[in-house]
């Protein structure tokens, strides 16, 4: 059986992405939450970069236990030097040591030429083995060096004392199959190579971090360097999730590989690294995304009520989820929409189903975003249809940035016409909702919440209001769609009370 080291490097290449600034306490924050998820190395920053980073990656090693904690640095002794002092009081520190490698990185960058590079490297890894003996060595921009070379300078630096040999694609240019090659031959070539860890370090530019990591995995990679969400550097590096839930996901593909990770913890730490880096997971994001386990399309809910497995190839609870979701919109069908119905609570006969179906996807079909709240809505004007026992009659508003608003309301009652002014509110629709509550006779509604939505476009918009009202310990709600707002308002209020107000004289009738 194989381990594949996790080496996760949010704080370090994560916290390179263009924006990002993380503070002291916002990175031990993720480090506990990367060794609750038992990640094998916290690559914890680059000292040198900064007094800030020093300070963050010191607290990092002092306190978090149980997993190596790594430090970048430069090829050179205050780079290293610095990476120690910072790392030194950790369980099991490591320093990172890297130099370019491709010719256009060593020509223009570093104005080295290959053996200089190679010295500089050898005696850089000497000078960090004074330290510890937990060395890692990368050759940057490995996926364009010359192979030949990487041999070379792996085989050096291995006699020099480092114990793991990262090759990164530093630069996001490599091809899944192209790589998996590149780190076979790497593991045949270089001499040594199989008395230290192989590890890789992918960037996204193509958007293959993750299918390069896997790649050079099943080729022989003994380490993965991942960030969570696949932050990093420009387009970032391979996502954690991603690669780890391939393996878990792919038991059967990886037979060999074990999984020691707490895959349940993905999700929290997801979210904090988003709520951390002010960075949003696009929701089509692999296995973190809002919608990685949200199904809307009719034939997929289906499958899903009918067995899961269908349509999905992991089970939410397992990166620590609560559940799936059917969301309902234009694309769901008739088992998706009976199953909220029956989830709901709602029991209807086929007729009524039949119509209540239609409804929903009429309005399915104007609306984009629809909530639980249309559908409920829509459900009670259908099965607590009412008679209007309060009709509005006139409602006028008052209202401005001098002016208190003030409403006026007229309701009728079967022929009876009640007429209220109601000063005051907090606003035009605070105005409109106390009124009607003077001018109708039921005591103690509270509003519980209101809504108000453009359903369409441009400025003559409908509005449609959604309005919920507690009354005796239960909950009514109200719809209006027109064009103004307030009018929308003052009718889903109404609606609301006359559901009431239904309820209540069948109650009476049944008695
Ligand atoms: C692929 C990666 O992700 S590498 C990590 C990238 N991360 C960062 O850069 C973190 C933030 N960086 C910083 O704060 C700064 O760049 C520092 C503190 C590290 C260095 O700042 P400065 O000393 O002002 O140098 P600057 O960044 O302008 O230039 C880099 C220098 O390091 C040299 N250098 C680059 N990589 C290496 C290396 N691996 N080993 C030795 N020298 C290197 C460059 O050739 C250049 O040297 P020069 O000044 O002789 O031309
Ligand atoms: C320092 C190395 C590992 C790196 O971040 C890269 O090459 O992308």
């Amino acid at each position: 059986m194989r381990k594949i080291k996790v080496f996760d490097t949010t704080l370090r290449d994560g916290e390179q992405s263009p924006g990002v600034n993380l503070t002291k306490e916002e990175k031990l924050a993720i480090a506990e939450q990367l060794s609750m998820l038992k990640v094998d190395v916290i690559e914890a920053g680059f000292p040198i970069s900064s007094q800030g980073d020093f300070e963050s990656v010191k607290t990092i090693a002092e306190k978090i236990r149980d997993v190596e904690i790594a430090a970048l640095a430069r090829a050179n002794y205050k780079d290293i030097d610095c990476a120690w002092e910072a790392i030194q009081d950790a369980e099991n520190p490591r320093i990172h040591v890297f130099i370019a490698t491709s010719p256009i990185h060593m020509k223009y960058k570093l104005n080295m030429t290959p053996n200089q590079v190679i010295e500089r490297a050898v005696d850089a890894v000497k000078y960090a083995s004074k330290y510890t003996q937990n060395i890692e060595f990368s050759a940057e921009d490995a996926s364009r060096s010359d192979l030949e070379f990487l041999y070379l300078i792996f085989e050096k630096v291995i006699q020099a004392g480092a114990t793991v040999i990262n090759v990164p694609d530093t630069v996001g240019y490599a091809i899944p199959q192209e790589f998996g090659t590149f780190i076979k031959k790497i593991k045949e070539n270089t001499k040594g190579i199989d008395k230290v860890e192989l590890s890789v370090h992918c960037h996204n530019d193509l958007g293959m971090a993750t299918a390069n990591t896997v790649a050079a995995v099943i080729n022989g990679a003994d380490q993965v360097e991942v960030a969570v969400n696949g932050i990093g550097e420009r387009a970032g590096n391979s996502a954690l999730e991603e690669v780890i839930m391939t393996f878990v996901t792919r038991k059967d593909f990886f037979k060999d590989i074990i999984v020691t990770q707490d895959t349940s913890q993905i999700i929290k730490l997801s979210t904090m690294v988003s709520n951390f880096t002010g960075m949003p997971v696009q929701p089509n994001k692999a296995i973190v995304g809002k919608n990685a386990f949200a199904h809307e399309s009719g034939i997929h809910q289906d499958g899903l009520i009918k067995e899961r497995t269908t349509y999905e190839i992991m089970d939410a609870k397992s990166i620590g989820l609560k559940n799936n979701s059917l969301v309902l919109g234009k694309h769901s069908g008739r088992h998706a929409f009976k199953e909220y119905l029956n989830a709901s609570g709602y029991k209807v006969d086929e007729d009524t189903f039949e119509k209540l179906f239609n409804k929903f996807k009429n309005l399915a079909d104007k609306k984009k975003n629809l909530s639980n709240a249309d559908i409920d809505a829509l459900i009670s004007d259908e099965i607590y249809k009412v008679e209007d026992y309060y009709v509005l009659d006139y409602v006028s508003v008052n209202t401005g940035n001098t002016v208190l608003p003030t409403a006026t309301i007229k309701i009728k009652v079967g022929d009876q016409v009640i007429q209220k002014a109601a000063c005051s509110g907090d606003g035009p629709i605070d105005a409109i909702f106390k009124t009607i509550n003077e001018v109708v006779d039921i005591p103690s509604i509270s509003l519980v919440s209101y809504k108000i939505e453009a359903i369409t476009e441009g400025t003559d918009a409908l509005g449609e209001a959604i309005v919920k009202l507690k009354i005796e310990d239960e909950i009514y709600t109200g719809r209006s769609v027109e064009s103004d707002v307030t009018y929308a308002s003052s009718l889903a209020y109404i609606n609301a009370l006359n559901k009431y107000i239904s309820k209540k004289q069948k109650k009476v009738r049944n008695v």
